[in-house]
């Protein structure tokens, strides 16, 4: 992590940066700053030496004024309780940016999976779905992978869950294997959200997208398929870059190749078409069109904000920058999409998982592509239509205007108790 702001800290500056312009009473925003709810719990695994060891999680669930609580789950050292309250917060907003039904969870235990086998991960996350079981359900809290979860881990929740409950009910959980319920176009959504959203703004902007020149930070699910996905669209990926380092060639390089040397080897660098070795401040730094950050949190900071040359950039990672990086680059007139619209692809087509799961009825990748893209370009278009009307100079806070508005009116509707 460049910078040790807490996120936490961050989401609450976001959400005041848009009250200002909000006709929603101070008591309201305080509530929409704070989770309703935290669960802590110690996991306590054996490991295949026969010994034991301890693992802190959490599942924080923001929001539930729009719907059941929603939001991946994160295996991570940097993992920590005010991390995922955030990491929640701003699903509550992704969610309403986009318009589905749903609130803002998210969960996350504090290990690096890199040092433990198969099966003690997966002793650990069976352990962790037991103490979800009560928390969770279809209609309750309903959670999806993160950075360093996938399929596989989203698997074992689901029949954890479905033992202890003696039921069959697999929109509990989404990011699933296909065969076990999964969507069509789950893996690659988040990448195609953020390219979707970078075409918006290029449009928007102006801007020709075929030929533009793309930087990567951060290589696994979300900055991968982008980076796939915006090769397509005819832009030039010129680097990329993962925990190991970053790798770039001015001239371009095949990403899908790029992909392919990473899960043999372990990182992308060393990737023979981008022989130049380049650190992941460089990545960050280049003079590139489209930046997309596709790691973690506090990536760029207001250090190195002020050497930030892209024109646009697309978040795919949730809270890139820091509120004093969003400053700087505010006023360097870069063009930012917010996490929260870019990368709300993932919670989408999870959503779409959802409805299908429910109906026991499922879509093809073509159906899911379609409803995906529309319901980005309208976020895009609600976002653009704040941001002029506000004369905004920033569209994150355009985006939580749109988002904290619904999730406000929302609450209101539901009126109190007597
Ligand atoms: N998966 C999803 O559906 C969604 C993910 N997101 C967000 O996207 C981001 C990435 O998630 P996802 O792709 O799923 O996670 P993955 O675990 O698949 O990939 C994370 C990538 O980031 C790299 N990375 C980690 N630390 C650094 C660093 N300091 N510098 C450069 N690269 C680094 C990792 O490197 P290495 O491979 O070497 O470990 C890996 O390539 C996160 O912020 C996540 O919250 C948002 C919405 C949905
Ligand atoms: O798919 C989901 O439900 C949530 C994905 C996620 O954790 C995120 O958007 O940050």
């Amino acid at each position: 992590m460049a910078s040790q702001v807490n996120p936490f800290e961050s989401l609450q500056s976001q959400i005041d940066d848009a009250a200002a312009y909000l006709d929603v009473g101070d008591d309201v925003i305080e509530r929409l700053k704070h989770p309703e709810r935290v669960l802590e719990t110690n996991l306590t695994v054996e490991l295949d030496d026969g010994s034991l060891e301890r693992f802190k999680a959490f599942r924080s669930q923001f929001n539930g004024d729009r719907g059941p609580y929603k939001g991946g789950i994160r295996y991570h050292p940097d993992v920590s309780r005010d991390e995922v309250k955030a990491l929640s917060g701003w699903m509550t907003y992704k969610t309403a940016i986009v318009d589905i039904p749903l609130g803002g969870g998210k969960g996350g235990i504090i290990i690096d999976p890199d040092d433990y086998s198969e099966s003690e991960l997966e002793r650990l996350t069976r352990a962790f779905a037991k103490e979800l079981t009560p928390l969770i359900g279809v209609d309750r809290d309903v959670p999806a992978p993160d950075v360093n979860t996938g399929q596989r881990e989203m698997n074992w929740i689901k029949d954890t869950y479905e033992t202890f409950e003696n039921t069959t009910e697999p929109g509990v959980i989404t990011g699933k294997a296909p065969d076990s319920g999964g969507s069509a176009g789950r893996v690659e959504a988040t990448g195609r959200s953020t390219v979707l959203a970078a075409r918006e703004a290029f449009d928007y902007l102006d801007k020709d997208l075929e030929g533009a020149t793309v930087a990567v930070q951060g290589y696994g699910n979300a900055g991968s398929i982008a980076a796939e996905l915006i090769d397509e669209m005819g832009a030039t990926v010129v680097a990329a870059s993962d925990s190991s380092g970053g790798i770039y060639n001015p001239d371009g390089f095949d990403p899908v190749a790029a992909k392919a040397h990473k899960a043999e080897t372990g990182s992308v660098v060393g990737y023979e078409e981008a022989e130049e070795e380049i650190t992941n401040e460089e990545v960050l730094t280049l003079d590139v069109d489209l930046l997309i950050p596709a790691a973690l949190e506090n990536a760029i900071d207001a250090d190195l904000a002020e050497d930030v040359e892209a024109d646009v950039i697309s978040e795919a990672a949730n809270g890139p920058l820091t509120p004093e990086a969003d400053e700087v680059l505010e006023e360097k007139d870069v063009f930012v999409i917010p996490d929260i619209l870019a990368n709300a692809g993932g919670v989408t087509v999870s959503y779409f998982e959802w409805v299908q799961n429910r109906q026991r009825f499922y879509w093809d990748e073509e159906r899911v592509n379609e409803e995906l893209e529309a319901i980005i370009v309208d976020a895009f278009d609600a976002l653009v239509e704040t941001y002029e009307e506000h004369d905004l100079e920033n569209p994150r806070t355009a985006a939580y205007v749109v988002a904290i508005q619904r999730v406000a009116d929302a609450f209101d509707e539901a009126g109190s108790f007597p």
